[in-house]
């Protein structure tokens, strides 16, 4: 169950590193850093709002997959983070069964769907299989870049910051039952706006709905299947 991060992590977070030439740094957007000179970093404040400024960049930036599908309009990274966050406020945790009697925490569940793409803003949206960039180089780069965000947010608070790169890790991981719902929560949350986009253009998008059988949890099953007998109608209706 407990997956590594797929590449060599030493045991004391301070010597933590990924080895990539890609520095998160420099794909921070002029309209960024033209209005922050260094003299600004002095304090605490002037950190955290750089820090916003950069999470800006998860609102800007619309979701690779719908744009190589050419869909008007695509939703952006955090569209995306904000629905799982609300469908994970929704589930009820008494139809979720971990085996070994703990208690789901749901609210840890909203937390890592809001942070669990928050290394996007500066690596962007990668797509699966995408043929330039492989799961490997992904992941350390969006590993550099909670490690370079986190340390924005511990020139403010270390513990918020510490929080945070925890949840990105339990992700990333899939290191707690948590982290497992909010995969499946992902991918869901995928088949919600694939069948919305679907219906909005009049299209047919099939490749998407192959995360179904990915889908672990049988109340997210249960809600991916309903929603995917609604698509079927959906085609049939529109001769699809
Ligand atoms: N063309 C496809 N794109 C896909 C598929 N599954 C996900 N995606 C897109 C959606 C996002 O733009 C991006 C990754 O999303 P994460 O939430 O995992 O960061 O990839 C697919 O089957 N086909
Ligand atoms: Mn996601």
């Amino acid at each position: 169950m407990l997956k590594k991060l797929p590449f060599k992590r030493s045991m004391s977070t301070s010597s933590l590193s990924a080895e990539t030439l890609w520095d998160p740094k420099s794909n921070i957007p002029d309209s960024i850093i033209n209005y922050i000179s260094e003299s600004n970093y002095s304090n605490k404040y002037s950190q955290l709002n750089f820090f916003f400024q950069l999470i800006s960049l998860l609102k800007q930036q619309k979701r690779t997959g719908w744009i190589n599908m050419g869909i008007p309009n695509p939703e952006s990274i955090s569209d995306h983070m904000y629905r799982m966050s609300i469908i994970s406020m929704v589930l009820d945790s008494k139809n979720f069964n971990n085996n070994n009697g703990e208690l789901i925490d749901f609210s840890k569940c909203c937390k890592i769907a809001l942070v669990h793409d928050i290394a996007e803003s500066l690596v962007g949206d990668i797509v699966p299989h995408d043929l330039n960039i492989d799961k490997v180089e992904k992941s350390k780069r969006e590993y550099k870049a909670i490690l370079y965000l986190c340390e924005i947010i511990g020139k403010y608070s270390l513990e918020n910051a510490n929080e945070i790169k925890e949840l990105w890790i339990d992700y990333e991981c899939q290191r707690n039952f948590e982290s497992t719902i909010v995969k499946d929560i992902d991918k869901y949350e995928l088949l919600i706006q694939t069948f919305e986009y679907e219906r909005l253009n009049n299209v047919r998008m099939d490749e998407f709905y192959s995360c179904r059988k990915v889908i672990k949890h049988e109340e997210i099953q249960k809600l991916a299947d309903e929603l995917i007998n609604q698509r079927n109608e959906f085609l049939k209706l529109n001769n699809l």
